[in-house]
């Protein structure tokens, strides 16, 4: 048997996550994130305000009507119209919850609410019993517990129970508390008010000081058994809790959190690339959970790591939240277990020296391209297969250019074992990197052909050259890869150029049997 408690996971992405600048949702587009809440085993969904407007109404509606093995929720303030809205929305759920709330801290009582305290805990008593009237599950919450002074939180508390409510939520609404004062605020209230087990206690917390998830998992060691969160920890200016982080550390931490939640995590990528969507807010690469990079592995040491054993750097499966797999990045900072990883990935078998030439030019490439794809490493790996035995090698190409004048080529070539440098003039670079190549080899097809593509996108892609050259009838292709185009169309050159030396010498020998 678990020696867990419990914890319900109340999801607000579709009220408090709507609340984000800029995040508004459709009726449809709300419908398919409750699916997928749903489809996670969320046990609570808050679908939205009802009094907010006839679309909010309608969401709500909708939602509570569909969707049946979570809870559907509707927020509303204390005043008595919000209520019957919420109740009126809510009628076709399966389970349904009014959330009612007012604001409890000194600060938003006098300025925002021009209520006095006594007005307010009236307030809580008429809300949350006209609310029990309509519905058996109601949750009240003190908005801006976390400023509140506690003995007056206590009574607040005190009186929402005995009117009624099933749930109480003390949240951090401005993201202000630290995780012992947030602990300390719930042990507050179980140690004063007489009837709190007759409730559950939840957590609601803003992220305004990045703390939102610490505190919400110290409110759980406060006694709370809800949490309030969001998917990518959408809300209200820097966000409510993510739900990704919560689910997680908990499965992951069980040994220090010893609670439990419904939670399906395989479909937590699933929602949150579909709340990204929806709202067009973008995850962080480096989010925990959801972030592209939370399972990517780009330096050497951590990649042979992750290559021998997963568990070295990575805390929790990627299936476990719904990532396929982790990725090895390929980069400056990836080492010969991975690029002899990525080539058997790519179905190449390299002997020893063209694995170190090849592994050369890979980390070259990484000190100045900032992605190294796939494609990178094919033209790398197929440009070196190709070259490694000939007779005349590229070793060193600077070109110097400009709108004016002509270009120079200063050229460094390997024939036949011995370097030969030349320096030569053309009308532009390739021109000249052409011309230099012809001079130190003595020789002057005719170009048939010069294309340019760039493997990858971006104005790093590395080029890929094709060449092809004819000389007294004979017709030869050359290719060549390079971050550097000139230098692309020179390893081209050089190819073709010894392809047409084979043919050649072929001729003579045929010519001299
Ligand atoms: C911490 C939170 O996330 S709270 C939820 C915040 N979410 C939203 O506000 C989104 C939806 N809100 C809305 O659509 C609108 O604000 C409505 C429909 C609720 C109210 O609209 P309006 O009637 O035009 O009022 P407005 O928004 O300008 O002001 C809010 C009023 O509610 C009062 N109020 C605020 N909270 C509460 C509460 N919990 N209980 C009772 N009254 C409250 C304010 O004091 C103010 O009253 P006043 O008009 O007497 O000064
Ligand atoms: C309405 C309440 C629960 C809220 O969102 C907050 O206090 O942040
Ligand atoms: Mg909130």
């Amino acid at each position: 048997m678990s020696q867990k408690d419990m914890v319900k996971i109340f999801d607000t992405t579709l009220r408090d996550g709507e609340q984000s600048p800029g995040a508004s949702m459709t009726i449809e587009e709300k419908l398919r994130i409750a699916d997928v809440l749903e489809a996670m085993r969320v046990d609570v969904i808050e679908a939205g305000f009802a009094i907010a407007s006839d679309g909010d109404f309608e969401c709500v509606r909708k939602i509570a009507d569909r969707i049946k093995d979570s809870t559907i929720c509707s927020l509303a303030r204390a005043a008595l119209g919000d209520i019957d809205r919420a109740g009126e929305a809510l009628k076709g759920a399966n389970s349904g919850r009014i959330h009612t709330f007012i604001a409890t801290s000194p600060l938003h009582m006098k300025y925002k609410l021009n209520m006095s305290p006594e007005e307010v805990l009236e307030a809580i008593h008429a809300s949350v019993s006209h609310a029990r009237n309509l519905i058996d599950d109601v949750e009240w919450s003190a908005e801006d517990a976390t400023r509140t002074d506690l003995d007056f939180l206590h009574r607040c508390v005190d009186t929402a129970i005995k009117a009624g409510a099933t749930t109480i939520n003390l949240p951090d609404t401005v993201g202000y508390s630290t995780p012992d004062e947030y602990r300390h605020m719930f042990e507050s209230v179980f140690q004063n008010v007489a009837n709190a087990d007759k409730a559950i206690f939840s957590t609601h917390c803003h992220n305004d000081l990045g703390l939102a998830v610490a505190n919400s998992l110290a409110g759980l060691d406060g006694g709370a058994r809800q949490i309030e969160c969001t998917i990518n920890g959408i809300g209200e200016r820097a966000g409510n809790a993510a739900m990704e982080e919560i689910v997680m550390a908990l499965r992951t931490r069980g040994d220090a959190l010893p609670y439990e939640t419904n939670i399906q995590s395989q479909e937590i990528m699933r929602a949150s690339r579909l709340v990204s969507t929806v709202t067009g807010f973008t995850v962080q690469n480096n989010k925990a959970i959801v972030g592209a990079n939370a399972f990517a592995h780009e330096s050497g040491i951590h990649q042979d790591g992750v290559l021998k054993h997963a568990e070295t750097y990575e805390i929790m499966t990627p299936e476990s939240v719904g990532v396929t797999e982790s990725k090895l990045t390929m980069g400056k900072h990836s080492g010969r277990h991975a690029f002899a990883d990525k080539l058997e990935d790519l179905g190449y078998e390299l002997g020893d020296n063209a694995f170190q030439e090849c592994f050369k030019r890979f980390k070259a490439l990484g000190d100045r391209k900032k992605n190294i794809y796939d494609e990178d490493i094919v033209a790398i790996v197929d440009d070196q297969v190709s070259t490694s035995s000939n007779r005349f090698q590229l070793v060193k190409l600077n070109t110097y250019t400009g709108s004016e004048g002509k270009s120079v080529s200063d050229m460094i070539m390997m024939i036949d074992g011995q370097e030969v440098n030349e320096v030569v003039h053309g009308n532009g670079p390739v021109d000249a990197a052409f011309n230099a190549i012809k001079k130190m080899l003595d020789f002057n097809p005719s170009l048939q052909l010069f294309q340019v593509h760039a493997v990858t996108q971006g104005t790093d892609a590395q080029a890929e050259c094709t060449v092809r050259l004819e000389e007294e009838g004979r017709t030869v292709n050359g290719q060549g890869a390079h971050e550097d185009t000139i230098t692309a169309a020179a390893r081209a050159y050089i190819m073709a150029a010894n392809k047409l030396f084979i043919k050649r010498e072929k001729k003579a020998l045929n010519a001299a049997e």
